[in-house]
């Protein structure tokens, strides 16, 4: 498995076709860029050495996402959860084997409810470190081996849990790759790089993978909070890849993330399914209640209609008005991310305030309701609304819940149904946003301007991860955010991809950030 073998390997995986080696093993990205480390403090300059042998081990770490992607481990489907486990003991093996102590699977227990397995175990985290030098720094490297639901007939080129390459437009596509396998995966690849040149890292390593990501991190941090003073003592910052370049082409890095609040409507009439030529207008239909519920939470313009859930948020300041007009990004990258020309705004303030600090509110699915091809007659007896609300500063979490389940039974109410419904929430993870200045954002913003020629924007994310903020209080560190993909990936869509140069600069980026946090003047 951990061979450095090369075409046999890419070959015997079928993941491209025998003119792709003498490419990948060729072309070394942004090479000619590399620079020495600009630090006293460094004794010697490895980057160009470590880069080069990023790029020599590329079929090994191609190999290693492929097995990775391949385990189909979705924490949103309970009957995928042995994967997820499966997928945390995939990742502690390639730890074990790369040298790491005190390796733990911590057990979360069983997931609360809404469940339909009241005695579903939640997946382990996994924790793990390499090195316990006083002298040296300790990078906690948080990441997520969990990924969202992904099916073939959704739309998908090729089958979702199969890495395959398009050597066209040299990119790596399946469920994962970006979101967020890749980035876990160049972690471990960074440490196997170091080990096979005999280089020692700078720094310490904590790790910490979690398997519930993509499903609110449900017990997570709890674990943080009980490990601040013993697994995670010492750690001085904390590096989290796990999100996306603005757009295509200018990396980024990241200082500030929405919430999500996920709520459900649940609908219940009729004992069973109905034909709808017999109950047709003579029943009351959930399915018809639900919608209209759906419906008087926003408009079509991407108003939220929830009363005082708008007045929550902090208002535009002046100042930051300026902060939009510097960044790198353009309508058509929107629509070229989003495929589509149905951008809501025609300009780059309004495009990147809506995604970064005002909430939004999306529809995402309805469960129990007919949704295969054909015609079918059915009244379901009872269906499932799901829906989230991205959350900005100064949104505060139980305020908003109170106001939406307040707000859909009020709607519900004045239907006059007598079905029954009631909205709960899933999960929540809190907004996070930082100051962009301190030794980790300048740490790695060096690496960046290294490896890809060129200064990073800052930026936030429209997206969430909900451990964030709990990291910064609880291990009292900063958070930095260092992305690995590109805005047009696809994380959660169809056809999620990885371009090779963003996997193999992204590790470089990894690498070069941890010397230059190890060198610079904190601690
Ligand atoms: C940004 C990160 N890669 C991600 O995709 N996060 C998820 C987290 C989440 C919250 N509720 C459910 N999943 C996201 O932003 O949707
Ligand atoms: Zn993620
Ligand atoms: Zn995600």
């Amino acid at each position: 498995m951990f061979t450095g073998r090369q075409p046999a390997i890419l070959r015997k995986l079928g993941l491209v076709n025998l003119q792709l080696l003498p490419r990948l093993q060729l072309r070394t990205y942004a090479t000619s860029k590399l620079a020495v480390p600009n630090n006293q403090k460094m004794t010697e300059a490895p980057f160009k050495t470590l880069f080069e042998k990023i790029d020599q081990l590329g079929p090994r770490f191609i190999e290693h996402l492929s097995n990775a992607v391949a385990i189909p481990a979705v924490s949103a489907d309970e009957s995928l959860r042995p994967m997820v486990v499966k997928k945390a003991g995939f990742f502690r093996d390639q730890l074990e084997h790369l040298g790491f102590q005190d390796i733990q699977m911590r057990e979360l227990g069983v997931q609360p409810p809404p469940v339909e397995n009241p005695k579903l175990e939640l997946p382990p985290v996994v924790l793990a470190r390499y090195g316990t030098d006083p002298a040296k720094k300790t990078v906690l490297l948080y990441g997520h081996y969990d990924v969202q639901p992904a099916a073939l007939e959704d739309g998908w080129l090729s089958e979702p849990f199969k890495l395959v390459i398009d050597e066209e437009k040299q990119l790596m596509r399946a469920r994962g790759v970006t979101d967020d396998t890749g980035p876990v995966q160049g972690w471990l690849n960074v440490v196997d790089a170091h080990r096979e040149l005999g280089l020692e890292l700078p720094v310490n390593l904590v790790v910490c993978f979690e398997g519930m990501e993509e499903s609110g991190s449900i017990g997570l941090d709890k674990l943080i909070a009980d490990e601040a003073d013993k697994y995670f003592k010492g750690v001085d910052a904390v590096c989290i890849s796990d999100n996306y370049w603005l757009g295509t082409k200018k990396p980024v890095l990241t200082y500030g993330l929405r919430g999500c609040n996920y709520y459900q409507i649940v609908v219940e009439g009729p004992g069973a399914d109905l034909h709808s030529g017999i109950f047709g207008g003579v029943v009351a239909e959930p399915a018809i209640d639900l919608v209209k519920v759906f419906a008087s939470l926003v408009d079509s313009q991407g108003r939220i209609l929830i009363d005082g859930v708008n007045e929550m948020v902090a208002p535009v300041t002046e100042k930051e008005k300026e902060l939009y007009e510097k960044i790198d990004f353009t309508l058509d990258e929107m629509n070229a991310a989003s495929g589509s020309e149905t951008c809501l705004y025609d300009n780059k303030s309004d495009i990147l305030m809506h995604r970064w600090r005002f909430p939004s509110l999306s529809i995402h699915g309805l469960e129990g309701a007919f949704s295969s091809q054909g015609a079918k007659t059915v009244i379901p007896s009872r269906v499932v609304g799901k829906f989230s609300i991205r959350t900005v500063p100064d949104m505060d979490s139980a305020t908003l819940d109170k106001l939406v389940i307040d707000h859909c039974n009020k709607v519900f109410q004045s239907l006059g149904s007598p079905n029954t419904c009631r909205t709960e929430l899933i999960h929540d993870g809190a907004y996070w946003v930082s100051n962009p200045f301190n030794a980790s954002f300048t740490a790695a913003a060096k690496a960046t301007k290294a490896v890809h020629g060129v200064e990073p924007d800052f930026t936030r994310e429209g997206g969430s991860i909900p451990i964030t903020l709990t990291f910064e209080t609880q291990l009292k560190t900063d958070v930095m955010l260092l992305p690995m993909g590109r805005g047009d990936d696809g994380a959660h869509s169809i056809n999620e991809k990885l371009d090779l140069s963003n996997y193999f600069l992204g590790m470089k980026t990894m690498a070069a950030y941890l010397h230059y946090y190890a060198a610079s003047e904190t601690k």
